[in-house]
């Protein structure tokens, strides 16, 4: 399975992949104020893997939502290979993700009345580039080719990752963006997830990832650290 052959055409982005600078992010429940966010900068370049590693409560899920435009931090910005996505209209921000950028999310990518095939086809239509053998290709990846004409439903917890991350994919863009993306999966999963990651950094793609697992953050590229709404690396 590792040995596949080159899944995803190689990228070449000039610019960063992804550009944050100087994010802050407030919420505000009651009387109560949590600074998830506070001054955090950086940037991910095509071609690496980057980890965000942090205690629960850290901010890391936060960092991911404004990086990928789903939230819009209170202060600062983020670049998308070199497009704002940061306070765009949500017309504009669904366009940039459904061209450039896969989101895998800590609650899944899949929607409960497709199939997997189904599902990861989706991403495609949006994109305007349908292609079915590349989805069968990348459900064979991560070793699902069997499960591609079942409902999410059917899946055990390992597999929802693993289709989770086909979907995010599936569109072949430039970055990857995943919130914990092998969460509660056993030692062959992740090895499984990261040699998908892996070969997709590879093939110049630019990946940041949050997790609480040192195995897969001793893997990357470089690791950053959240820690009180701030990043050190
Ligand atoms: N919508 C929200 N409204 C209010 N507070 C929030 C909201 N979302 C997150 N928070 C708070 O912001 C802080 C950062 O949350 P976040 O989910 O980004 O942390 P995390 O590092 O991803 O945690 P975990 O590792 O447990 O997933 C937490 O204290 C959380 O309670």
């Amino acid at each position: 399975m590792s040995s596949a052959p080159a899944l995803f055409t190689t990228v070449s982005a000039p610019l960063d992949s992804v550009l944050a600078d100087d994010l802050y992010r407030f919420y505000h429940v009651g009387d109560e104020e949590t600074r998830a966010l506070r001054g955090v900068s950086l940037t991910l370049r095509p071609g690496e893997l980057v980890a965000v590693m942090g205690a629960s409560g850290s901010g890391k899920s936060t960092l991911l939502a404004c990086l990928a435009g789903l939230d819009d931090p209170d202060g600062g910005h983020v670049d998308i290979g070199g497009t704002r996505i940061t306070r765009r209209p949500e017309g504009e921000r669904a366009r940039l993700r459904g061209t450039r950028v896969g989101v895998l999310l800590q609650s899944d990518n899949l929607l409960p009345h497709l199939s997997v095939l189904d599902n990861a086809l989706l991403p495609m239509r949006l994109a305007g580039k349908v292609d079915r053998t590349f989805a069968l290709a990348l459900l064979g990846q991560v070793g699902l080719e069997r499960r591609a004409g079942h409902l999410p439903g059917q899946l055990s917890g390992g597999e929802l990752a693993r289709a989770g991350l086909v979907v995010a994919l599936a569109a072949s863009p430039q970055v990857l963006l995943a919130d914990e993306p092998t969460a509660e999966v056993d030692a062959d999963t992740e090895q499984r997830l990261f040699e998908v990651l892996d070969h997709f950094r590879t093939r110049g793609g630019a990946v940041l990832i949050s997790t609480h697992s040192p195995a897969l953050a001793a893997r990357a590229d470089r690791v950053l650290r959240l820690h009180d709404g701030r990043l050190h690396e």
